[in-house]
């Protein structure tokens, strides 16, 4: 069976120049998958490439099975959902008018994160920075994408709301979406993770299942995530 989503030997980078080299990485119906890596492994740049904001270097990017190239508009029609730690937002617009915009509307985002009907009149600017991530998010989600990109969903975000906003992403998994995370928030996000990839300058050093990680969790940070390791 094709995966929701499927990179082949992706190469991508910059002005020509690759810093992620030969990816090979799946994401099937119903899984949570982590990126991870240290800072600069390249985690960021191949989100923006699955996600069709950076043109590819070399290999492919399979969604459902059929190759795509085409610019970001062309993979959101293809059902992929991109939701980063910039919270695309529009902050002069009041909740209910950015819900509006999403294509799922408003009644599935508040049925996926119903603490935002209180807000709904309000400037999504003046929410604070993790309603304004469960707005993203349920906004992303209520479009009903076949797999979800989340970069850093929960940067800078206090722990409960980080819980809140990944068992958000569980619950759509468990009903079928396929989502790739890039979280700093690592033992919460292995939490609701199925399986793991480890990014080490642009290439993938270790993957395995969330269970075979959980055990070595310590020396997969010590080795792998911190800076040093890049
Ligand atoms: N716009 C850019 N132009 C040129 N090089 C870039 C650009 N953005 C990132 N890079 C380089 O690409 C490499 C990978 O960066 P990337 O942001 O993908 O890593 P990351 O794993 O997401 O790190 P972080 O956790 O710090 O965001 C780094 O060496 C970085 O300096």
């Amino acid at each position: 069976m094709s995966a929701l989503l499927e990179a082949r030997s992706l190469s991508a980078g910059y002005h020509g120049t690759a810093v992620v080299h030969e990816l090979d990485l799946r994401v099937e119906p119903g899984e949570v998958v982590l990126l991870l890596g240290a800072n600069g492994a390249g985690k960021t740049t191949t989100m923006h490439t699955l996600a069709g904001g950076l043109p590819s270097l070399g290999g492919e990017i399979l969604i459902e099975g059929e190759p795509v190239r085409g610019p970001a508009h062309r993979r959101c029609r293809k059902q992929v959902g991109f939701v980063t730690e910039e919270r695309m937002i529009f902050g002069s617009m009041s909740v209910e008018d950015n819900l509006k915009l999403g294509r799922g509307g408003l009644g599935p985002a508040l049925e996926l994160m119903p603490e935002l009907e209180k807000f709904l009149r309000r400037k999504a600017g003046l929410l604070s920075g993790g309603e304004q991530q469960m707005l993203a998010l349920g906004r992303a989600l209520a479009a009903g994408p076949r797999v979800l990109l989340a970069d850093e969903l929960s940067f800078g975000l206090a722990p409960l709301i980080v819980q809140r906003l990944l068992e958000v992403v569980r619950k759509a998994a468990d009903d079928g979406l396929g989502a790739l995370l890039v979280e700093q928030h690592v033992r919460q996000a292995m939490t609701i993770a199925d399986r793991i990839y480890v990014l080490r300058r642009g290439r993938v050093i270790l993957q395995g299942t969330a269970d075979e990680m959980r055990g070595r969790l310590s020396e997969i940070e010590d080795s792998y995530l911190s800076g040093a390791a890049a």
